[in-house]
């Protein structure tokens, strides 16, 4: 269990207060100028794969100090050693969080409940392998002797988002398979994606850790009576179903052979689950061997967040930043910007990886905070996003520090369609740090020949006050490995601010109360009996439903 510590009571806290009062007046445009070496001074590299630069935010080296003296007091080096170590830290749980033992590609003993876990994964990622290899090869057959062409993940949240991210990220990496992914409760879903597939040459992957869930278990009884209408026989279910889930019981009862269920634990958080039986639909969409590479690019990541000292500590770096904005410049929202098409579910991901495991009001001790905890995480791929929100985070009201990830090479270089991207990418960066003044303007409209009526009625719109922060993160590549590692970098990211904000960040109570009702409703929506159980407004709106329908 992790020691509570009210993050504003450290000395620390109270340091990085005083310095926010001092350091109101400090513009990226004074910083810059003031040390050419800012770059230098606030980038680091990642092996070969990875550089964030975080030279464009609103600190200085005595911020950074007061932050990294933050994360001593609140004891995040002993936090990291206590995930690692298995210690079950996800206390509402009473659970380990060990998504880091499932890509622990040096195979060391990770130990849960005095048992050595490494084995049972081992073994799981060979049965994975043999499977995916069946598939892919074409050996695996369907009912009637053909191979399987296409593949149906069904899951949701954590069993959706990061195979669908990842498969979507490493889409350049595509085997032969194709792959779908269901979610939504809303029929609609699962019915375009059946449209167009044939049952002979379609396997489902049904993805949930609870195998409970309301969503995936209507989706996946639809799936199968969509399968038996053809295939008529019970028995075929077992060329096409597999099950990864960590409830054999509940998937024996939906009658999936338990050959083809792939195990994972409880010890491994739904958002934090790609690495594990969930990354299934990945291995299938990229190929085992790809997989592994990604596991490994993560475990890069673990090795360089446990051991580097919290001044290159990539994880850590962007936890502090982050927190310096969240809780002292008072943002509430932090965009995630990939100039990268494959990376278009990216900031998707991370908004459950984020939301579901620091939205959170009550500390450690069970008590309100009075602080602010996690952000709101929202984005959408560069270029898009400048054509469309841009507009607010350059010269809106609010403060959103936005991180820029974009990779060197591009793997489809048209053209020069890389390199206008890349230019767009670098642009706005500078852009938002360091706006464009209203002398710039002047000289702008002056040289254009406008005249001084026209200059004077436009200039205060074509300002631009800059001084609007952002991280930068170059990527060599997208590649398996690299993905790993970027995506291990924000989940750690994640924790660290957990552990400063003295939240519990595995658990997700905070989903359950809208799941309660809902089950509460499904009957009442059942009949044309005026439903009065509920406030007015809710039994306006279900009233209003059921006659509509009647
Ligand atoms: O994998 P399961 O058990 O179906 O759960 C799906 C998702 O539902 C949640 O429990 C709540 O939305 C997520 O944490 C989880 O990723």
């Amino acid at each position: 269990m992790l020691k509570s510590i009210n993050p504003t009571q450290t000395a620390a806290w109270k340091a990085l207060t005083a310095h926010f009062e001092d350091a109101q007046d400090l513009t990226l445009t004074s910083l810059f100028a003031n040390d050419p070496n800012r770059f230098d001074k606030f980038s680091v590299q990642f092996g070969n794969d990875i550089l964030l630069d975080y030279s464009k935010n609103l600190i200085s080296e005595q911020t950074l100090d007061k932050l990294f003296a933050l994360a001593d007091e609140t004891e995040v080096k002993g936090a990291i050693e206590a995930m690692f170590r298995g210690d079950k830290i996800n206390h509402t749980e009473g659970r380990s969080v060990l998504h880091v033992a499932l890509r622990n590609r040096s195979n060391t003993p990770v130990m849960v409940d005095g048992e050595d876990v490494m084995p049972a994964v081992n073994a799981v990622l060979e049965k994975m392998k043999g499977f995916s290899e069946r598939l892919i090869s074409g050996e695996w057959k369907g009912y009637t002797g053909k191979e399987i062409t296409d593949i149906v993940n069904i899951g949701i949240g954590g069993s959706d988002l990061g195979p669908y991210m990842v498969s979507e990220a490493l889409a350049a990496y595509k085997t032969r398979l194709n792959l779908h992914f269901v979610s939504n409760v809303d029929g609609t879903h699962v019915a375009e994606t059946l449209k167009d597939l044939n049952p002979e040459t379609t396997l489902f992957l049904i993805a949930s850790k609870t195998f409970t869930t309301q969503e995936t278990m209507t989706n996946a009884l639809s799936a199968r009576d969509w399968f038996l209408a053809s295939a008529e026989d019970q028995a075929h279910v077992a060329k096409h179903f597999a099950a990864l889930s960590t409830n054999a019981q509940a998937v024996a009862e939906f009658g999936i052979d338990t050959d083809n269920m792939f195990e994972f634990w409880d010890w491994v958080g739904g958002r934090y689950s790609l690495w594990s039986a969930i990354g299934l639909s990945i291995c299938l969409a990229i190929g085992y061997d790809n997989f592994i590479e990604l596991l490994a690019g993560a475990h890069d990541m673990d090795k360089h967040f446990q051991s580097s000292p919290f001044t290159e500590n990539l994880p850590v770096l962007l936890a502090l930043i982050g927190l310096w904005y969240n809780n002292f410049h008072g943002a509430e929202s932090e965009a995630i910007l990939p100039y990268d098409q494959y990376l278009h579910r990216f900031a998707a991901y991370f908004q459950q990886g984020n939301m579901e495991s620091n939205g959170k009001y009550v500390d450690r001790d069970g008590k309100p905070v009075d602080y602010q905890t996690g952000p709101i995480i929202w984005g959408e791929p560069g270029t898009n996003g400048q054509h469309a929100f841009y507009q607010l985070i350059h010269q809106g009201t609010k403060l959103i520090p936005c991180d820029f990830i974009a990779p060197a090479i591009s793997h489809n270089p048209l053209s020069d369609h890389h390199p206008k991207l890349m230019a767009n990418f670098f642009a706005q960066t500078e852009a938002l740090a360091f706006g464009k003044t209203r002398e710039q303007v002047e000289a702008e409209f002056t040289a254009a020949g406008k005249s001084a009526e026209e200059v004077a009625d436009l200039v205060p719109f074509k300002v631009f006050e800059g001084n609007r922060p952002t991280n930068s993160i170059l990527v060599k590549q997208i590649t398996p490995r690299s993905l790993g590692a970027l995506i291990a970098m924000y989940e750690h990211k994640i924790f660290v601010q957990g552990v400063i904000w003295n939240i519990y960040s595995f658990d997700q109570w905070g989903v359950e109360l809208g799941k309660q009702l809902a089950n509460q409703i499904l009957p009442e929506l059942a009949d044309q009996d005026e439903v009065t159980s509920h406030d007015s407004s809710t039994n306006g709106l279900i009233n209003a439903f059921k006659q509509w329908r009647a």
